[in-house]
């Protein structure tokens, strides 16, 4: 599949553009006018740039409000449309996209826009360039791509075929079967964009929501494979109209572009391969390492540049301290199949953070080399000769992402890289033979809002993760956008929180903490033992007590233990949720839950609570359960 994107994608300057385009490894670019128009560089040194980064210059765009005009506007437009021509022919363009009219058409008459249509195809035949009508979703008279289509049919002139955009296409909620009905050679170019579900005007939606393939919910798989099945073979190319897109680093933005293409391409050939069989079409479709789900956490990593506060907290949940590692400063606790890295390395004053995750894969190989041909960047190791040689991808907040080996009986191959634990931290005792904590339930990530959807991307496509519908919980410092990515038996759940932007510390100011949840076979023990360990934990208002109990039934001293201990409670269908959160040091804290009966949640219903006291913590405010 040759991929193409337009350079209105991007933010920076046409030139700019131009080599994040190639750098992502894209084959060619659709030039958009008013990138070209602003530029200091003539047409002959942007043919020349394209040639020497090894791009394809494959569509000049827009041409507007060409057809069904009165006789003096034609005439005008013609002569406008020359113009272009000309200039196509000196930046080596062979395709101009034309826009349906939405603005000076006057005649709704078909036979006339193609009479238009064939006088522009006539004069285009001189410059040697073709012209693809494409049916804007907002299009005065032709707004459906049939419709466009009858238009280039009884134009009927070789320079004239159509151009197809999903997002006019899904947002008006045509059916993409039809594409498999016009002649593959008709279709001179296809767009793609995808586009959240809103309720908006299409034109709106279209200039500031669109997103690459899969960030939205247009079933692009399906279009893609009516193109296929057309016998189109030519550019497929990302037409993305993003507010965020354009004021994000151009190279990040080629980059989750190619991931979103490349990964479309290969649902796309899975899907014909499921649907056709062993049938042949004209478009050839790359496919990359299969990989399936994660199948659990292997290890959560934090890096602090004093490990102590972060090692209290564990041992205050029972966690064990199994060592150091014997060449780098770096401690591992555990508790079950529970590992935690307290990573000092290169940490100097940092405050602790989240700084890398694990997954259990069946092979690390095969997941890492599909993560990296989606554009994932390496993250750069230098094991020594008897260490483990571990894979790892940086996620798009620049989290390390572990691809770990999955064993049979949930041991870790790099652990002995630990210990012996005596020689290590102040608190050690051994660990007991059945821990509360048995597992880490779910890692929880707050990600940049103008990353998010790059963040979902990367998931989805890299580690076969599932979103879940994505929840909406207030705090006072904003709304928070809370994605699940998971597996489907639950063993991997990560939940990725847009962190709402505070305004008065500018972009990237506030950085909001993020929390490794474990999961406890007993949690009002695990509170009791952790409380008795010294743990602060986060307070809960009495508010939500009395709130708990008009919504539930639930038993008074049950109730009351909730209280005592600062544990929050939820329920769905016959399952509960009993949770507790520990105190914040640096950006991390814990949670520790325990899932009863099948709940299969995150207690959402009490995530206000959670961010409302880590607000008032946060400002110093003081802890009233404390006195
Ligand atoms: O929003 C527009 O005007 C516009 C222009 C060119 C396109 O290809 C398109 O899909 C939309
Ligand atoms: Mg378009």
């Amino acid at each position: 599949m040759r991929t193409s994107i337009a350079t209105v994608c991007l933010s920076g300057t046409l030139e700019e553009k131009m080599r994040a385009c190639a750098d992502a490894g894209f084959d060619g670019v659709e030039i958009f006018e008013p990138d070209l128009l602003v530029s200091p560089s003539s047409p002959e040194q942007i043919r020349a740039l394209a040639e020497s980064l090894g791009l394809t210059l494959d569509l000049y765009q827009p041409f507007r409000d060409f057809e069904g005009v009165d006789g003096p506007l034609l005439d005008a437009n013609l002569e406008r449309a020359r113009a272009k021509f000309e200039l196509m022919n000196r930046l080596g363009i062979g395709t101009m996209l034309l826009c349906s009219n939405v603005g000076t058409a006057t005649i709704d008459d078909d036979a006339v826009a193609a009479e238009h249509l064939r006088l522009l195809g006539g004069l285009a035949a001189g410059y040697g360039v073709k012209v693809a009508y494409e049916a804007l979703a907002w299009g005065r008279y032709v707004n459906d791509f049939e419709h466009a289509q009858r238009i280039v049919d009884l134009a009927d002139h070789p320079q004239i075929g159509t151009c197809l955009d999903s997002f006019h296409i899904l947002s008006r909620g045509w059916d993409p079967a039809a594409i498999e009905k016009i002649p593959a050679e008709k279709i001179f170019f296809v767009q793609l964009a995808d586009a959240p579900e809103l309720s908006l005007d299409v034109l709106s939606w279209s200039r500031h929501y669109r997103v690459f393939p899969g960030e939205g919910a247009f079933d692009l798989v399906r279009f893609m494979a009516h193109l296929v099945r057309s016998g189109y073979d030519g550019p497929v190319s990302l037409e993305i109209f993003n507010d965020v897109f354009r004021q994000t680093a151009e190279d990040r933005t080629a980059v989750d572009a190619m991931r979103s293409l490349i990964w479309l391409e290969e649902r796309t050939a899975s899907y014909l391969g499921q649907h056709d069989g062993g049938t042949q079409y004209p478009m050839s479709l790359a496919t990359l390492p299969g990989v399936a789900e994660p199948t659990g956490f292997n290890f959560a990593e934090v890096k602090a540049g004093n490990p102590d506060a972060v090692s209290e907290l564990l041992y205050q949940l029972g966690f064990t301290f199994a060592g150091r590692h014997r060449s780098k400063p770096v401690q591992l606790w555990t508790s079950g199949t529970a590992r935690v890295i307290i990573n000092g390395q290169q940490a100097g004053g940092m405050e602790p953070g989240i700084s890398a995750l694990g997954l259990d894969v069946q092979d690390p190989l095969a997941a890492a080399s599909r993560a990296v041909q989606l554009r994932a960047s390496p993250v750069p190791r230098r094991s020594q000769a008897d260490e483990q040689v571990l894979q790892a991808v940086f996620a798009p907040d620049s989290t390390e992402v572990f691809l770990c080996e999955a064993t049979a009986d949930g041991t870790a191959a790099w652990a002995d890289e630990f210990g012996p634990a005596e020689t290590g931290g102040a608190q050690t005792g051994g660990q007991p033979a059945q821990p509360l904590i048995s597992a880490i339930d779910h890692i929880n990530l707050s990600q940049p809002w103008q990353h998010f959807d790059e963040a979902v991307l990367f998931y989805e496509s890299t580690l076969s993760l599932t979103p879940i519908a994505s929840q909406e919980v207030p705090s006072p410092m904003g709304l928070v956008r809370s994605q699940v990515m998971r597996s489907a038996d639950g063993g991997v759940r990560l939940a990725l929180n847009i962190a709402p932007l505070i305004v008065e510390s500018g972009p990237g100011g506030a950085e909001y903490p993020q929390h490794v949840a474990f999961t406890s076979t007993d949690l009002i023990a695990t509170a009791r033992s952790a409380a008795e360990r010294g743990l602060r934990f986060l307070p809960v208002p009495a508010n939500y007590y009395e709130d708990l109990a008009a919504r539930f039934r639930l038993d008074p001293e049950f109730l009351a233990e909730l209280q005592e201990l600062n544990l929050l409670y939820d329920r769905d269908g016959d399952g509960a949720f009993l949770h507790f959160y520990t105190g914040t040091v640096g950006n991390v804290f814990f949670e520790v839950v325990e899932r009863r009966g099948g709940y299969e949640g995150y207690g959402a219903p009490n995530a206000p609570v959670r961010l409302a006291s880590q607000y008032l913590a946060s400002r110093g405010e003081p802890n009233r359960k404390d006195g």
